[in-house]
C-alpha cells in the first residue's frame, strides 16, 4: 500500500515534515496571479472611479501594495469575493504620514518607486531582512534619470539598498531606456512612472519578459504601443499625462503557484491533477514547455482568454521525466520556476543543466545556492556554477540526507514551496525549517497538498 502526503509541524517551532506520498488526485485551484494582482491595485488606484477585482491574490505580497496605495490615498475595499478600487486618477496620490514597509516584496517595492517618481510627494519605503538586501540600482538609475531623487542604505558591496526614500518630481522628465536586466519590474516601474509624465516615455527590451505591464496598462486605456526593433527588440512606448478609465478585472490563477502541484503530481506516483483557470500566457509558461521537453505528460484544457490573458485547465500525470539541457533563453518565461524545475531534476533519470540565471541570486534569496545547499543536504548530486545549476538523478526516489537536517528556506517562499514537494518524493521525507514565507504568494500551500491527498481517500 503506498502511504498519503503527510505534513507535520512539530511544536514549538515553524518547521514542518513532508513525507512521501501515495498518489495526488483531483482537481484544485490556485490563488491569483501574483504580477497581475499587483498591477490590477496599482492601475486600478491611477483610474478616474470605481474599479471592481475578483480573483485578486490575497497574499502578504498583493496586500503590501494595497496597503501602501491606501496610505496614499486610494480606497480600497473588500466585501464578499470582490476588491473594489476608487482611483485618484493620475497624478493624484498623496504624501503617506509614515514609512512604508513592503514587507518580502520585490514587484511592490519596484513598482511603487515607478509610481511615486513622478508624483510631487516623498515616500520611504522599509522591508523585511530579505527584500532589504535586494538591489534596487537597477530601478534607481532610470527613475533618477527621470527627475525623481533617492536617497537610499548602502550594502558592505556598495549596492543601493531597502530603507531608501523617494522624491519625486512632477512633472517628470520622459526618456527612452533600453533596459541593461531582463526585468519586468523595472521595465513596469518605467512604464508606471511614464504615466504621469508629459510626452512619451519608450522603454526597449531586448530580451522579452513577462507583458502584463503592456496588456493592463492598454486595458486601462493607456496610449501604448509596442514595436519590434530589426534586432528583435521590443519597443514600448508610453504617452503620459493619461486618464485611465475603471475596469472590471478577473485575476487567472498563477502558474508561478499552479508549478508546485504540477511538478508534484508529475513526480508522485498515480498522480493525475486538474489545476483549474491558470494563465498560461507565454511570457510565463517556460515551465511547462521544459517539463513537456524532460517527458512530463501536461495537456491544457479548455483554453479560453479572460482580461486579455490566456487561461486554461492545466491536466497532469504522473511521468517519467528525463534530465535536459535547458536553453538560456526560456529562463525569463520560468525565472520563478527554477526552485522547483531542481526539484524535478532531482527525480529525473539524468542530467539537467541550467545556466543564464545569475537573476536567481538576487531574489528572496540567493536560489542557486539555497537550491543547492538544500538538495545537497537531501543526497542529491548537484553542481553550483555561477549562473546555474547542474544536476544528475536516476529516475527515482531522492535518497535524503541526515535524519532530522532541516532544509533553510531563508525567508524565501519558493524554497520552501519546493522542498515540501520534494519530502513527497524523498524515501525519508524533507523538513522545512519555516514555511510561513509562503503566505506571500500562496495562502493555503499546505491545505492544497492536503485536498490533493483528500481526494484520494
Ligand atoms: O514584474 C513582476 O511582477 C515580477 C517580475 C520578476 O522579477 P524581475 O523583474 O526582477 O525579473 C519576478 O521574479 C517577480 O516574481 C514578479
Ligand atoms: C521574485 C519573486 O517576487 P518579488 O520579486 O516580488 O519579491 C517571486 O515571487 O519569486
Amino acid at each position: 500500500m503506498t502511504s498519503k502526503p503527510k505534513v507535520q509541524t512539530t511544536a514549538g517551532t515553524k518547521a514542518t515534515s513532508f513525507t512521501p506520498a501515495g498518489p495526488l488526485t483531483g482537481r484544485i485551484t490556485v490563488p491569483g496571479d501574483k504580477s497581475i494582482s499587483h498591477r490590477s491595485l496599482i492601475l486600478s488606484s491611477l483610474a478616474v472611479g470605481k474599479s471592481q477585482i475578483t480573483g485578486l491574490l490575497e497574499g502578504e505580497d498583493v496586500l503590501a501594495t494595497a496597503a501602501a496605495l491606501r496610505a496614499m490615498g486610494a480606497t480600497i475595499e473588500k466585501s464578499d469575493d470582490t476588491w473594489t478600487v476608487h482611483g485618484v486618477g493620475v497624478g493624484g496620490l498623496m504624501q503617506p504620514d509614515t514609512a512604508i514597509d513592503l514587507g518580502n516584496s520585490g514587484t511592490s517595492v519596484r513598482l511603487l518607486m515607478g509610481l511615486v517618481a513622478s508624483h510631487d510627494i516623498s515616500v520611504t519605503f522599509t522591508g523585511d531582512a530579505s527584500l532589504s538586501k535586494r538591489p534596487m540600482g537597477r530601478v534607481i538609475e532610470p527613475l533618477s534619470t527621470m527627475g525623481a531623487e533617492f536617497t537610499a542604505r548602502m550594502s558592505s558591496d556598495g549596492k543601493a539598498c531597502l530603507p531608501l526614500t523617494v522624491r519625486g518630481l512632477c512633472p517628470a522628465v520622459p526618456m527612452e531606456y533600453r533596459l541593461p536586466v531582463a526585468s519586468a519590474q523595472v521595465k513596469s516601474a518605467i512604464l508606471i512612472a511614464g504615466l504621469n509624465t508629459p510626452g512619451v516615455t519608450r522603454v526597449i527590451e531586448p530580451v522579452l519578459t513577462r507583458d502584463h505591464s503592456e496588456t493592463m496598462l492598454k486595458g486601462f486605456g493607456a496610449d501604448l504601443t509596442v514595436e519590434t526593433d530589426k534586432d528583435g527588440s521590443r519597443i514600448i512606448s508610453l504617452t503620459g499625462e493619461a486618464e485611465l478609465s475603471p475596469q472590471k478585472i478577473k485575476v487567472p490563477g498563477d502558474p508561478s503557484s499552479a508549478a508546485f502541484p504540477v511538478v508534484a503530481a508529475l513526480l508522485v506516483p498515480g498522480s493525475d491533477i486538474v489545476v483549474e483557470n491558470v494563465g498560461i500566457n507565454p511570457t510565463r509558461a517556460g515551465l511547462f514547455t521544459v517539463l513537456q521537453k524532460m517527458g512530463g505528460d501536461i495537456s491544457f484544457k479548455k483554453k479560453r482568454t479572460v482580461g486579455g490573458e490566456p487561461v486554461a485547465d492545466i491536466h497532469v500525470k504522473h511521468s517519467k521525466l528525463t534530465g535536459i539541457d535547458v536553453p538560456a533563453d526560456i529562463a525569463p518565461s520560468m525565472i520563478d520556476e527554477f526552485p522547483i524545475l531542481f526539484i524535478a531534476a532531482a527525480l529525473a533519470e539524468g542530467t539537467t543543466i541550467t545556466g543564464g540565471l545569475s537573476e536567481l541570486r538576487v531574489k528572496e534569496s540567493d536560489r542557486l545556492s539555497q537550491m543547492a545547499a538544500g538538495l545537497s543536504l537531501l543526497g542529491v548530486d548537484v553542481t553550483e556554477r555561477e549562473d546555474g545549476l547542474i544536476i544528475t538523478g536516476n529516475g527515482e526516489l531522492i535518497p535524503g540526507g541526515k535524519k532530522n537536517a532541516a532544509i533553510e528556506t531563508a525567508l524565501d517562499h519558493r524554497i520552501a514551496m519546493s522542498f515540501a514537494v520534494a519530502g513527497l518524493v524523498t524515501k525519508k521525507g524533507a523538513t522545512v525549517d519555516d514555511m510561513s514565507p509562503t503566505e506571500t504568494s500562496f495562502p493555503g500551500f499546505a491545505d492544497m497538498l492536503t485536498a490533493l491527498q483528500d481526494s484520494t481517500k
